[in-house]
């Protein structure tokens, strides 16, 4: 049991496993400092402290008792939900309306938020409706067909007049879709403008992702004719470290960020406070590019902004604005495309990264089409659902033999293609279904003694490592060198090898959690199904999972544990998905 320094109906909440310590304590705090003793208010602020723990910026009160998942080793406990939320209306720590002053919690249209992250909506509302309703950027489209040689219509073609003709646009799509494409081309449009040359900046929620996005757009920039000295960097450091605070930058609304055109890559990973910094540092003709896949797994932090603008209502007067260079009109726009396109949102579809089989399953898994994804696991070919983990051992263990093998003879560049090969991937980190249980028993299949880093172990990075130019889910392998065992990790120019006394931060990655593979690709994946009890199981990580793969999928689990996940999207409240009371009529 929870130690809870609290009675009532706070304490059987906590003892339900529905709210922690942590989230009891701040609801206490918050009460004591404005004098608040009712217990529907307590039980309204934990609940709002709880949200933001798990991911939402807001708790909708209305129906945050059917969210309500008891953790799964909790006592079964009924809980008493309080039969309405009205003594919220009369507190002092809760101001009532988006136009009520300063009070810790505020009540806008039946969601309950913390402030702060009220706040950082509005900021980001803000922004978004100040982008939206101003004139749109001016731009010549007449060299679209000679940037994309394919056939018109074109979804990617449609990105780029989009992109190019708009304050603010979200380029989405899964893996090998062409996003990274479709930017380097829309980037070569908007330097052949007429007037000076806008400055770009690139940039990523993670050192790795902004690794990726500099790669890939410097393999397109001979193509297009992109400057070379192009760089990406992490959103953190594009807006400037401040020793003094870890969510205030150096670029802020009175210091704006001295960029024309700012693109963000894997924007499902950015979190509504790093959103709402961003968009105020932004100058306003800045033009904002937003590129990323809102049915990933969302941020670790509160929030989830991209889906949240992919979703959001679109303004009723706005055009769908499909532009006539595009010949657009028949590649196939369904009602939702065309309200998404109101919002700036285009959706890319076809990925040269997997074939049909796989982005069957990962539509599927998308959507939430049970039967058609148990329906294409059975079907076989590269696609399989096995309830034992026997195959996937073998698996393992052919490539281990063939990795150790590389490594001992030294040949990195073998190993690295290796690393690729296949990887287990889990929803958890600990317990039997966990990443930390199946590294060690693999290390045990594999031969290797326990805490041994011996030739073929692959590693992945747990923290950034400036001086070794590595980022926080790099991945490496142990390879054997004359001069003792090194890491090599794939880099641009080749590998380059470094001795394992000067890695801080590295792990065995025989299997890695779903939330680390994130912006990775592996030949083939297996994906450990916890048992659908398990509420880390859900479509966004299903879908995660299934998509890192590019040949073949394994997906070992029950049935049932298919369907659970399948079935269970993660719902993160948040306001933005709503017109403001009174926008719209
Ligand atoms: N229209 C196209 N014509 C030719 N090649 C294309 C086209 N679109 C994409 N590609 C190629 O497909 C591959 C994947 O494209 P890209 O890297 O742009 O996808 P992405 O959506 O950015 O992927 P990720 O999300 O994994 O970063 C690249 O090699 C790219 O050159």
């Amino acid at each position: 049991m929870i130690p809870v320094r609290a009675d009532g109906v706070l304490r059987q909440f906590a003892e339900a496993g529905v709210l922690t310590a942590a989230d009891v304590h701040v609801a206490l705090r918050l009460a004591r400092l404005g004098g608040e003793q009712h217990e529907t208010v307590l039980l309204a602020a934990a609940l709002a402290v709880r949200g933001v723990r798990a991911g939402s910026v807001c708790v909708e009160l209305a129906t945050v008792a059917d969210s309500v998942v008891p953790e799964e080793d909790a006592e079964p406990i009924e809980l008493t939900w309080p039969q309405d939320w009205s003594p919220l209306h009369d507190s002092s720590v809760v101001a009532v309306g988006a136009d009520a002053p300063w009070r810790p919690l505020r009540l806008v249209d039946g969601l309950l938020y913390l402030d702060r992250y009220w706040q950082q909506e509005q900021q980001v509302r803000r922004s978004l409706d100040e982008r939206a309703a101003r004139p749109a950027p001016t731009v010549n489209l007449a060299s679209l067909p000679t940037l994309f040689a394919g056939p018109a219509p074109d979804l990617q073609r449609l990105a780029t007049a989009v992109a190019a003709g708009r304050w603010i646009s979200v380029i989405t799509g899964g893996p090998g879709t062409g996003k990274t494409h479709t930017v380097a081309r829309l980037l070569r449009l908007l330097l052949d403008q007429p007037g000076p040359p806008p400055r770009v900046a690139l940039a990523a929620p993670t050192g790795k992702a902004a690794a990726r996005l500099q790669e890939s757009v410097l393999e397109q920039a001979a193509a297009v004719g992109l400057p070379l000295d192009l760089t990406a960097q992490t959103l953190h450091r594009l807006l400037g470290w401040r020793p003094d605070s870890r969510s205030r930058f150096r670029h802020d609304a009175t210091n704006r960020l001295p960029f024309d055109i700012v693109v963000v890559d894997e924007s499902s990973m950015v979190s509504l406070t790093m959103m709402a910094r961003l968009l105020e540092a932004l100058r306003p003709t800045a033009r904002l590019v937003l590129m990323g896949d809102p049915d990933q797994l969302t941020p670790v932090d509160a929030g989830a902004v991209l889906s949240d603008l992919v979703h959001r209502p679109a303004p009723p007067a706005a055009a769908d604005g499909v532009p006539a260079e595009t010949s657009a009109d028949g590649a196939g726009l369904d009602d939702e495309d065309r309200r998404q396109l109101r919002n700036g949102v285009v959706r890319l579809r076809v990925s040269q990264r997997y074939g049909a089989n796989i982005a069957g399953l990962a539509e599927a898994v998308r959507t939430g089409d049970a039967d058609r994804v148990l329906e294409l696991l059975d079907a076989g070919e590269d696609l399989a659902l096995d309830p034992s983990t026997t195959a996937v051992e073998e698996q393992i263990r052919a490539v281990a033999d063939e990795m150790r093998s590389a490594a001992e003879a030294g040949d990195a560049d073998r190993c690295l293609v290796l690393l690729g090969r296949h990887r287990l991937l889990c929803a958890h980190r600990h317990g039997p279904f966990g990443v930390s249980a199946w590294n060690d028993r693999i290390g045990r299949l594999t031969g290797a003694a326990a805490g041994e880093w011996a030739p073929g172990l692959p590693l992945i990075v747990t923290a950034n490592d400036y001086e070794n130019k590595l980022w926080n889910g790099d991945t490496g392998v142990v390879v054997r060198t004359p001069e003792g065992p090194r890491a090599a990790f794939p880099r641009g120019a080749g590998p380059a090898p470094v001795p394992l006394s000067r890695l801080s931060a590295v792990s065995p990655a025989h299997a890695l959690t779903v939330h680390r593979s994130q912006g990775s690709q592996f030949e083939a994946v297996t994906a450990l199904l916890p048992p659908a009890t398990s509420t880390l199981l859900t479509r966004e990580l299903l879908y995660t999972a299934v998509t890192r793969a590019s040949r073949s999928v394994r997906v070992v689990g029950s049935e049932e544990a298919v369907r659970a996940a399948v079935g269970r999207q993660v719902v993160r409240a948040s306001g933005l998905r709503r017109p403001q009371p009174g926008e719209w009529p």
